[in-house]
């Protein structure tokens, strides 16, 4: 198979693996940066072209599109769908998963269990939507935040309303929410790929801290879920449409509350706390579901 990585950047590790595992495997690699490829539409025959030449030959596409290209990476995403090839994670559930207020909405709908969240973007009914949510302590988030920036634990109510208004102030878009103590500062990633959770991983916080983000301190290790776990991952994977998928939960008293579903998790966390080969596997999974697309073409989005 002649499979595309669509990154921007060839040397990341997770795009180093996938190269690495396709190649073992017997197929043809080749790294596409998104931003380079310029693209025909018309009703006969969508066109890709690509540093001067045009792409025709791709069997399927593993889309890595890094958060701050998503606009672009899905539309060029969007277009290889168009030509009828196959995406391992489609452009509509990209987009879909780029936006949290949309993708909580989404999750809450297929009745996924998740924190409270309040959305607001008027500072008028800040205490409104505290006592919406339950209240101080409560966890405010940048929508546009990344690796644990942009996440406050407010511990008090007045805390709590100075930095939504200050926020708000910014012009920024904020979510507030339950703040689920009893996680302890951890969190469970798992790593979806089709219908199965083929590994997953906890993140503890460092001391004194309540995220877990691994570029905050983190420390990943091994952990067994379980099914209740397991079964949440996989429905919040599924609500959002995607085939590949990293569904982070916290461990609540209520049960299992998810997160976030991301849409290109990383391989190298994940991959050095288990010890697995998912590289491999995602190669695996592409191989098995490209034969069934063969011929069937989404325009879907
Ligand atoms: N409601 C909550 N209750 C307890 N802890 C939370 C809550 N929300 C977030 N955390 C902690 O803060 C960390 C960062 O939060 P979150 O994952 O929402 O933001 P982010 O990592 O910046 O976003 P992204 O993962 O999209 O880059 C989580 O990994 C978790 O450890
Ligand atoms: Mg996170
Ligand atoms: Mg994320």
């Amino acid at each position: 198979m002649k499979i595309g990585v669509l990154s921007r950047d060839q040397s990341l590790y997770s795009t180093q693996r996938l190269i690495e595992a396709a190649q073992q495997r017997g197929h043809e690699v080749e790294v596409i940066d998104a931003l380079r490829c310029y693209m025909n539409i018309n009703s006969d025959k969508p066109e890709i072209h690509y540093k001067g030449q045009e792409l025709t030959h791709f069997d399927a596409i593993i889309p890595r599109i890094g958060a701050s290209v998503t606009f672009y990476g899905c539309a060029v995403l969007r277009q290889f769908e168009m030509m009828g090839v196959y995406a391992l994670n489609g452009s509509v559930a990209i987009s879909r998963s780029r936006d949290k207020l949309r993708s909580l909405q989404l999750l809450s709908r297929k009745g996924v269990g998740m924190p409270i969240t309040g959305f607001a973007s008027k500072p008028d009914d800040v205490k409104d939507l505290l006592d919406m949510v339950g209240g101080a302590p409560v966890v405010i988030k940048l929508l546009e935040g990344t690796q644990g920036i942009g996440v406050v634990l407010a511990e008090t109510r007045k805390a709590a309303e100075s930095v939504i208004e200050a926020f708000m102030g910014l012009k920024a878009n904020i979510m507030v929410q339950e703040y689920i103590k009893e996680a302890g500062g951890a969190d469970i990633r798992c790593f979806i790929i089709g219908d199965k959770v083929i590994a997953s991983m906890k993140r503890q916080a460092q001391e004194g801290e309540f995220r877990s983000n691994l570029h905050r301190g983190g420390s990943a290790s091994l952990i067994r879920i379980t099914p209740e776990e397991r079964k949440t991952a996989i429905k919040a994977a599924k609500a959002m449409g995607l085939s590949v998928a990293g569904v982070d939960l916290l461990r609540s008293e209520r049960g299992p509350l998810v997160m976030e579903v991301n849409s290109s998790p990383g391989l190298e966390g994940i991959e050095k706390a288990t010890g697995k080969d998912i590289a491999s596997l995602i190669i695996e999974f592409i191989e098995k579901t490209t034969a069934q697309h063969k011929g069937a073409v989404r325009a879907e989005g």
